[in-house]
């Protein structure tokens, strides 16, 4: 790749400053260093960029090769850090224009103490780079792409057609917040010294989360396949795409390339293991400017809500995905009723895959990530492959390729008429749920933030109060989760860094235990995450009827509650292997979001109150109008500074807002997500012109567990599959009972 420096790096058009016409470029940030380093001209300023290209190049190389001990080059590769071309290019030019803006800086001597972000940036984009340099993607030509997705996303937008598309920056509630302002982790107190350890802070939290009885383990799940459609922290890869496999527990300094955090000898659960090691996110361009700029980190996913991680996030993807009749790729196995997801021919994404018990593939490398997840993977391809049949029918003359879109779209408007009429009200509690979403402008929902302000006592009630009859439910049902919405051009349709990091990061609601049952409802036994996390042999257990079993268990279990306790196969069994030397090797997630957080640059708590309209804590009591005594203590004992907060670690022990799972900093954050990701997609299904009248209704009116009916191998399904199954209001339905989707909607009347 030839890379060269402009001649002429300053954007002359919105800077009066130059004049003199020798291509000096003045930093007023820099004042403080003297009037003449204040200046750079352009042969120096190319001189910094093309060391910074070398360098970059350079860093790629040696990642390769110490990469190349351990992953092949696998051609067929079906996830998207297989895209040999795009992503790396553009993670590479982003990573060396941060390199460059922190060489120029160094040499400029600019002191940014005290800097404001947001000023920052908006100077630093002044900044031409270089034209080839920035061609990381050809230019979209949208004329085509008005009706069907793509698989990127590129062209929802049809004025701004990168917005949303996967590979490209994750959006923020609010600027950056790093150590050196540019770039390195978060990891210095406001008062001086560091922060407390990602794993000292893990540990004080509890590991004896409580149940919550208002949803089941299938809704947690759920929750966490949206998460997954939304959101990719790329890892930073190599030349060949391929995500680093160097970092070790000596690769402290390495931040733009590895996270590492230590553990103590006297580690209660981790002693023996000296550290968790693991690549850092890469790098991206802001709003897909290329330009100088403060770190970004890079979403690999669509931004929308599309089933990119059924479908593909790129087209090489996509199409390696889809069979040539419009349906997608899919194995079966003779004792099965249902289809499986298509195997991964190299065993990439689990650890016990073998020729005949291959991993699943799919859109997006995480789906081995419980067998769980898997399922719903499977639901959705279903979903795919048996509307392609019933429209093949309604319409013998359709092409494959629109078989194929037109599958697709109905396949994402359930998922998307699924999580905003039934899972989101769960999250939010069905009252709140119309404050926050009601078909209200994306500025109304924070008003609900200042009601939700209750004393301690009020949340404490918990799980009992939480308990509403089936009447209660339908009645939310009236106006909001009926008819149409609008679309609005000028929403950026964008996932949040602080979203994908902290807030949607619902790990508290993970269980332990999966239960399995046959499709009757018969309790099979439960089986511990550690063995179905990364692990497809109960996936082809025939006696218990395969990956079916682990969804029909997923119906009965309760979920755990967010009451800042995790899981203890979360918090200190995540990804259990032993290594060659017979060495156990655990993970500690709830360490991994911390330390992830603060690579991201996420603003702590205290910033996130305030943009929620809620007033900044000074003292540690201050918090105590979303967060209760022990939480406060807790906090206190670990950090030095209300400012000092990670976002993760105070969302997780917020009170719930009334009715609700999660506490109203969470709340106020994710709704703001969701507006956005629904009013800023032109193609989300209720849209005005999307669907027709006819299709709209009856895609909102189909009973949400008959859809589920149709794609798992189940007798029966409650009411609302998201809540355990009871005897009153969330009565067992039978399957059998269902009557079909109206595919017959969807016949092309043209012919
Ligand atoms: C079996 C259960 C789960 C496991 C084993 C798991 C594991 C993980 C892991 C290993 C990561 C990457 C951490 C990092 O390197 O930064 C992650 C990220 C994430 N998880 Fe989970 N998780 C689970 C459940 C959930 C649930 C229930 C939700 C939400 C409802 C969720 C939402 C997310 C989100 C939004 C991310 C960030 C995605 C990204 O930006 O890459 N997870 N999870
Ligand atoms: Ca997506």
């Amino acid at each position: 790749t030839e890379y060269r420096a402009p001649t002429q790096w300053w954007n002359t058009d919105d800077n009066k400053e130059y004049k003199d016409g020798k291509h000096r470029v003045p930093f007023p940030q820099c004042l403080v260093s003297g009037a003449k380093s204040n200046y750079l001209d352009s042969p120096s300023l190319i001189k910094l960029f093309d060391k910074a290209i070398d360098d970059e190049l350079k860093n790629l190389k040696h990642e390769h090769h110490e990469n190349k001990k351990h992953h092949y080059d696998d051609e067929m590769d079906y996830d998207n850090y297989g895209t040999k071309g795009d992503h790396h290019k553009s993670r590479s030019a982003a990573t060396a224009a941060i390199k460059l803006t922190r060489d120029i800086m160094t040499v400029l001597a600019c002191d940014l103490n005290g800097t404001d972000t947001d000023n920052l940036e908006h100077f630093l984009q002044k900044f031409k780079m270089p034209e080839e340099f920035c061609k990381y993607r050809d230019a979209p030509d949208c004329s085509e792409k008005k009706t069907y997705r793509t698989a990127t996303g590129v062209c929802n937008n049809l004025e701004r057609p990168y917005e949303g598309s996967s590979q490209t920056a994750f959006g923020r509630i609010l600027s950056a917040d790093y150590d050196d302002h540019l770039s390195e982790p978060r990891r210095k107190s406001v008062k001086g010294g560091l922060l407390p350890s990602c794993r000292r802070v893990s540990l004080a939290l509890g590991s004896k989360p409580l149940f919550n009885r208002e949803y089941n383990n299938f809704w947690v799940i759920y929750g966490q396949f949206m998460g997954h459609d939304m959101a990719l922290s790329t890892p930073v890869t190599d030349t060949y795409s391929t995500p680093i496999s160097s970092c070790t527990c000596d690769s402290k300094h390495d931040w733009n390339k590895c996270n590492v955090i230590d553990i103590k000898s006297d580690d209660p659960y981790l002693r023996g293991q000296k550290c968790m090691a693991f690549p850092a996110t890469a790098q991206a361009f802001k709003n897909q400017i290329c330009s100088l700029g403060v770190k970004e980190q890079m979403n690999g996913n669509t931004h929308f809500l599309d089933l990119s991680n059924i479908y593909g996030n790129t087209l090489r993807a996509a199409a390696v995905l889809r069979s040539d009749d419009g349906t997608l790729k899919s194995t079966r196995r003779h004792w099965a009723k249902l289809e499986f997801p298509p195997g991964q021919r190299e065993g990439k994404s689990c650890v016990d895959a073998t020729y005949k018990q291959p991993c699943f593939a799919g859109g997006d490398s995480r789906l081995m990530i419980n067998l769980l997840f898997s399922g719903i993977q499977a639901i959705h391809l279903r979903a795919h492959n048996i509307a392609v049949k019933e429209l093949h029918e309604l319409n013998p003359y359709w092409k494959n390729n629109e078989l194929y879109e037109v599958a697709r779209q109905i396949n994402i408007a359930w998922f998307q008429r699924v999580t905003w009429n039934e899972w989101l009200p769960i999250l939010f509690g069905e009252e709140n749920y119309a404050t926050y979403f009601g078909g209200k402008g994306a500025s109304e929902y924070k008003k609900g933030e200042s009601e939700h302000k209750k004393g301690d006592s009020e949340y404490k009630k918990g799980e009992s109060e939480h308990k509403k009859g089936d009447s209660e439910y339908k009645k939310g049902e009236s106006d909001y989760k009926k008819g149409e919405t609008e679309y609005k051009k000028h929403v950026a349709p964008v996932t949040y860094n602080e979203v994908a990091t902290a807030a949607f990061r619902l790990h508290t609601l993970v269980r332990d235990l999966f239960s399995r049952c046959t499709p009757d409802g018969k309790r099979i036994d439960q089986l511990w995450l550690h063995d179905i996390n990364a692990k497809a042999k109960f996936a082809y257990d025939v006696e218990a009827n395969g990956l079916d079993s682990i969804i029909c268990g997923a119906f009965y279990d309760y979920g755990f509650s967010h009451d800042g306790n995790f899981a203890h196969q979360i918090h200190h069994r995540l990804f259990e292997t032993t290594n060659q030397y017979k060495q156990l090797w655990r993970n500690d997630l709830v360490a991994i979001n911390i330390c992830r957080g603060r690579e991201h640059g996420i603003r702590s708590y205290n910033a996130y109150r305030h943009h929620c309209k809620l007033p900044k804590a000074s003292y540690f009591e201050d918090f105590g109008d979303t967060i209760n005594y022990d939480g406060i203590e807790l906090l206190q004992k670990l950090y030095k500074d209300t400012d000092d907060v990670d976002l993760f670690v105070a969302l997780a022990l917020e009170d719930q807002i009334p009715g609700g799972v999660i506490g109203p900093v969470s709340a106020c954050l994710i709704a703001e997500q969701f507006n956005v990701i629904r009013d800023g997609d032109r193609l989300f299904y209720s849209h005005h012109g999307v669907l027709t009248p006819e299709q709209l209704k009856e895609m909102q009116d189909y009973p949400i567990h008959c859809f589920y009916c149709a794609f798992v191998d189940i007798d029966e399904i409650p009411l609302n599959p998201f809540k355990s199954p009871n005897d009153s209001d969330n009565m067992l339905q039978r399957c059998s009972e269902c009557r079909p989707f109206k595919f017959n909607y969807w016949k092309d009347k043209s012919s």
